[in-house]
């Protein structure tokens, strides 16, 4: 295997031995799904509580599943709803199933779920297989009454942990490292309890056990704990549902009575459902939301040398454009990556455009940064599904070209400069390339607005083993040659940073903090020595 020579940030250059022994090759987890191009998403995590009087006349089950809708990108496997009447300790409404949000919950479905409170959850598989037994939230009954669970994210500690739970004799009837969580909650916590169980004591004592990664949403009988990992590795935001005919927009206003709370990995739902985007969960941090409201019990500190770690890849690909993390809209930052690439890497060319979906907005960046104006170039089948493996490199080529055409009015002697967000196996640029030249393309230069995926995720995401990351084959010279462009160039990481960080208010090193794990190989709590990459 070659090493990327172009990279400052890789060592794998001056000691590739050394390199490898580090960040094993080969070996895909258990459960991550056969894609042929891309990263596959992650889960999506969401609950609803009613506040004042129950029964409430909102709609709990249909808030939870036009909330999934909303995160159905982050996982499309499988999905499934749970709620309470907030009246029995021994009894939840649950319905869950494989496949997608709209034909797992019928509208009998959503009659069934009816209920107070609730959360809910769609799932891309990292920890154990796509199957029914997998599906979340995990439901369990404990001495005090059921307990249902949802997660997005990856423990990089599970089997450590796993044997730690299955010692003090508790059984696990699936490899989830969900289940694990929902199982370590059941666990008394060690300085013991008086009165009951106390939530947010087990809550602690979880973090205590697993550092990483997790967004979580816990529901008792009356009661939702929203919580996110000390490193805020995965997204989770809050948000206020309010009268109808209320305005959404705008900074929330406290003085507003709340007719329900939601919590979310995503902010992009919220006005779907009449509810104001608040604010995010911050790292650490435990929610209890309950019909009086929202309180923050407690905020768990990371080591001391640790910075926080919020997923980078969130901004470049994974949320969806409309949403908000640490102050800004996704697409403001994809934007702003353009701008930052088009500094970095410019180029002569006639015209600016993008790979749709998600490298459109830094092609806009682009082109306003340069002065060349943008134009659409490609046409992409949305009714075109991922392209699974297949059986040759000719069938797996066509898969990528079929999902789009030329629109060959704007292409035919021009110059273009196309952007795309990433390039992870190298499968989809080669394709659309050779289709713009058909359609009549001078020349193609390639400009990806991320860096090189160099390394996998241990934290929640599919990014194929090394070997299969074209990165870590092919400079961007070779590349270049390899896809058939005139020239290929990537967004530096530093740039990257640069970007996602030009907007957030707050500039503090110890209270903004990303995770690029992917593209420098430094992971957030070290590389955990149990995972087998
Ligand atoms: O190098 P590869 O392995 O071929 O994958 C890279 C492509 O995959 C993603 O797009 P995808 O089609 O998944 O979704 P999008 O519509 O959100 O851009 C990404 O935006 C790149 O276009
Ligand atoms: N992608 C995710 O966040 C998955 C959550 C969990 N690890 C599972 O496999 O179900
Ligand atoms: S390694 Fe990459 S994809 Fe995984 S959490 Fe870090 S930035 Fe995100
Ligand atoms: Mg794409």
């Amino acid at each position: 295997m070659s090493t990327n020579c172009d990279q400052p940030s890789s060592s794998s250059c001056q000691d590739g031995s050394q390199e490898l022994k580090k960040y094993p090759l080969g070996k895909k987890r258990f459960g991550r799904g056969a894609v042929e191009s891309g990263l596959t998403h992650e889960c999506g995590v969401f609950g609803a509580i009613a506040t004042g009087e129950w029964p409430t006349s909102l709609e709990i089950s249909q808030i939870i599943c036009w909330g999934l809708v909303a995160l159905q990108h982050r996982g499309q496997e499988s999905a499934g709803i749970v709620t309470s009447e907030g009246k029995c300790t021994k009894h939840f409404n649950v319905h869950k199933g494989m496949g997608m949000i709209n034909n797992i919950f019928n509208d009998e479905a959503i009659r069934k779920l009816k209920g107070n409170l609730g959360i809910g959850h769609t799932r891309y598989s990292t920890s154990a297989a796509s199957e029914e037994v997998n599906c979340q939230p995990f439901v369990v009954h404990t001495a005090h009454g059921a307990l249902a669970v949802a997660h997005n994210g990856e423990l990089v500690n599970c089997d450590s942990l796993r044997k730690m739970v299955l010692s003090r004799g508790v059984g696990l009837s699936t490899h989830s490292d969900s289940e694990l969580i929902t199982q370590a909650l059941c666990l008394n916590p060690p300085e013991g309890e008086k009165d009951g169980p106390d939530w947010p004591a087990r809550i602690k004592h979880l973090i205590s056990l697993a550092p990483l990664s997790y967004s979580l949403v816990i529901m008792l009988r009356d009661k939702i704990y929203a919580v996110r990992d000390p490193y805020g590795n995965r997204p989770l935001c809050l948000g206020k549902i309010l009268p109808f005919n209320e305005p959404l927009y705008g900074e929330c206003d406290e003085s507003r009575q709340a007719e329900g709370w939601v919590v979310s990995s995503e902010s992009c739902g919220f006005l779907s459902i009449g509810a104001q985007y608040v604010r995010e969960v911050f790292p650490g941090e435990i929610i209890e939301m309950t019909r009086h409201g929202i309180r923050s019990i407690d905020i768990v500190d990371r080591p001391a040398n640790k910075a926080q770690a919020f997923c980078i890849f969130e901004y470049v690909y994974f949320a969806r454009a409309d949403s908000i993390f640490e102050g800004q809209m996704v697409y403001a930052v994809r934007l702003q990556c353009g701008r930052q690439l088009a500094i970095e890497k410019p180029v002569e060319a006639d015209i600016v455009s993008s790979v749709p979906e998600s490298g459109t907005a830094a092609a806009h960046g682009y082109s306003r940064q340069t002065g060349i104006s943008f134009a659409e170039v490609l046409c992409k089948n949305r009714y075109v599904g991922r392209s699974f493996i297949q059986p040759s490199t000719r069938l797996r080529q066509l898969a990528v070209a079929k999902k789009f055409g030329a629109l060959s009015g704007n292409v035919r002697g021009k110059r273009i400069i196309l952007i795309d967000d990433s390039i992870v196996r190298g499968n989809t640029i080669g394709p659309i390339i050779k289709l713009l030249r058909n359609a009549g393309a001078t020349e193609v230069h390639i400009r990806i607005a991320s860096p090189p995926l160099l390394y996998p995720c241990y934290m929640g995401i599919n990014i194929p083993t090394r070997e299969e990351l074209i990165a870590n084959k092919l400079n961007p010279k070779e590349l270049a040659k390899h896809v058939g462009a005139d020239s290929l160039e990537y967004l530096s990481i530093e740039g990257l940073v640069k970007a996602v960080r030009s907007d957030i208010k707050v500039k503090s090193p110890t209270i903004i903090g990303h995770c690029t794990a992917c593209l420098s190989g430094e992971y957030p709590g070290g590389i955990p020595q149990e995972l087998e990459w």
